[in-house]
């Protein structure tokens, strides 16, 4: 049985930063992936990258066909180079599925070849996969995807349902919209974007509808099926017929397979694998990073998980998930949505005591040089301390702003800082200005 230092299951964002460094101080270091089109992960095989790549496409307005062909160049080169980086850092890399035979020995298996590994320090870096609701007909009927396969449709649908109007759904609604498919959304809740302030919610699903995307709201599809062509959606006793259709509800912890009834290692009531404030797992030495442990899902706190791992392993532990704060999300719809922090509604269900300004896009310099004048920046701030409470920036380039923001939360700078910076212009960015000027 080949020992190991540290021993990572999973081509993640987080095991693979951590393979490497841990390799380039001297540890022998192995990884264990289990399919070679997944080298580098999800997130740059079937997930950000890749979905990005083709909005972007779409906004160049780029074919279906040429959007696919670029999006499956970008992934190759990121495989590739992953590849190349983990191999060329000196880690072993086995293409295999790896599943625990007892706490601290894994079986990696690729075919009828099977060995076991063995290492001090084990990191579970296996990701997520999408929630299968149990909805008859789903799995069973034909031209049903999830975000993988809707990726790798060879022609366009003319028309596509989606079941989730969550981060994937609406960013594919986007995208499909964009490339001229009709699409329609069916949301369980009565509100599309509910953890958003309603006017900011509003005005995306005005945004959506204006790009030709049609909402069915309280949806409850009661069945899939195929009836004739194409796949066809029953909900609240109507049927609705599409050439393909996507269910994007959530996804959960990969732990399926990896033989975790053989070990010491706990699940929480919601399936992810238990951790503490350091990642590490009931059974000490053995750690779980990324969507696997149940937080949030981003490929930007998988590698925030790496760096807490890194400290603990190298023995500086000041970093953990309990100083984790202020963590931004983008939802790349057109134009992008940006948070960071509390909402309105969340600082007053807190009773706080906080101001709020909005400033619109159509305000701002760069908007007009744009020619896009859609959108909302809002701001809130603790009018006593001046800290920022949160921000939701809804426009152009807030997926680059929102970071400014989260900077100036964490290191509490006031927002009368931000208000008196000097920008440059014509930026998005220099409308911080304004939309801080209390
Ligand atoms: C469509 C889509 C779009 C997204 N867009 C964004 C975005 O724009 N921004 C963002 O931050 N996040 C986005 N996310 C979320 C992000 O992709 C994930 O949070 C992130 O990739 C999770 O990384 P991870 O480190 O947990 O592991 P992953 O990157 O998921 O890696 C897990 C790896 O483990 C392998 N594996 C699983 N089981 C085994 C086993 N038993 N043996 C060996 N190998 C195994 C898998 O094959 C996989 O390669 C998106 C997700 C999806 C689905
Ligand atoms: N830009 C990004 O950062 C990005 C993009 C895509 C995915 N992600 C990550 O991937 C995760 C998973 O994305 P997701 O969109 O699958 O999950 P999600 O939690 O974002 O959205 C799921 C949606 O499905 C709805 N839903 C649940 N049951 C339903 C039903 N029976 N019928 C209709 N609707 C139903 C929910 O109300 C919700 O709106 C996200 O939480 C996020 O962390 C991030």
């Amino acid at each position: 049985m080949m020992k190991y230092d540290l021993l990572v299951i999973g081509f993640g964002k987080a095991g693979k930063t951590l393979a490497a460094k841990m390799s380039s101080l001297g540890k022998r270091v192995a990884l264990v992936e289990k399919d070679s089109e997944m080298y580098g992960g999800t997130c740059i095989n079937v997930a950000c990258i890749p979905t990005k790549t083709l909005i972007q496409a779409a906004e160049k307005n780029l074919s279906f066909t040429q959007a696919m062909h670029l999006k499956d160049t970008v992934t190759a080169r990121l495989r590739h180079k992953n590849e190349q980086t983990l191999t060329g850092s000196g880690v072993d890399l086995y293409h295999a599925a790896a599943r625990f035979v007892s706490d601290k020995v894994v079986e990696i298996a690729a075919g009828s070849d099977v060995d076991q590994l063995t290492a001090e320090t084990i990191v579970i870096n296996t990701g997520s996969v999408a929630n299968v609701l149990p909805i008859p007909g789903l799995t069973e009927s034909r031209y049903v995807y999830d975000s993988t396969g809707i990726q790798s449709l060879s022609e366009q649908p003319e028309s596509l349902g989606i079941i989730g109007g969550g981060n994937i759904g609406l960013e594919f609604a986007s995208l499909y919209a964009r490339l001229g498919s009709r699409v329609t959304v069916f949301e369980y809740s009565p509100q599309l974007l509910s953890r958003f302030d309603s006017d900011i919610a509003d005005l995306a699903k005005t945004y959506l509808e204006e790009d030709g995307i049609h909402f069915e709201l309280s949806a409850a599809v009661e069945l899939v099926s195929n009836k004739g062509q194409g796949v066809t959606v029953t909900a609240a006793g109507k049927d609705y017929h599409f050439d393909a259709l996507l269910y994007a509800t959530g996804r959960k912890p990969a732990v399926a397979h990896l033989g975790l009834e053989n070990t010491a290692i706990q699940l929480t009531d919601r399936g992810a694998v238990q951790v503490d404030e350091f990642c590490e797992t009931t059974v000490k030495g053995i750690y779980a990073v990324g969507d696997v442990n149940g937080g949030l899902q981003f490929t930007y706190t998988s590698l925030d998980d790496f760096r807490i791992v890194f400290g603990k392993l190298t023995g500086n532990s000041s970093y953990s998930l309990k100083e984790r704060r202020n963590v931004p999300t983008s939802m790349f719809i057109n134009p992008p949505l940006s948070q960071v922090g509390l909402t309105e509604k969340e600082a007053q269900a807190a009773h706080l005591s906080y101001q709020i300004k909005k400033l619109p896009v159509a305000s701002m310099p760069r908007g007009h040089v744009n020619n896009d004048l859609r959108g909302l920046y809002s701001v809130l701030i603790d009018p006593k301390s001046k800290e920022i409470l949160g921000a939701t920036l809804f426009g152009a380039a807030s997926h680059e702003n929102i970071n400014l923001i989260k900077m100036a939360m964490d290191n509490k700078i006031p927002y009368t800082y931000i208000k008196n910076q000097v920008f440059t212009h014509p930026s998005m960015a220099e409308n911080l200005n304004d939309v801080f000027n209390f």
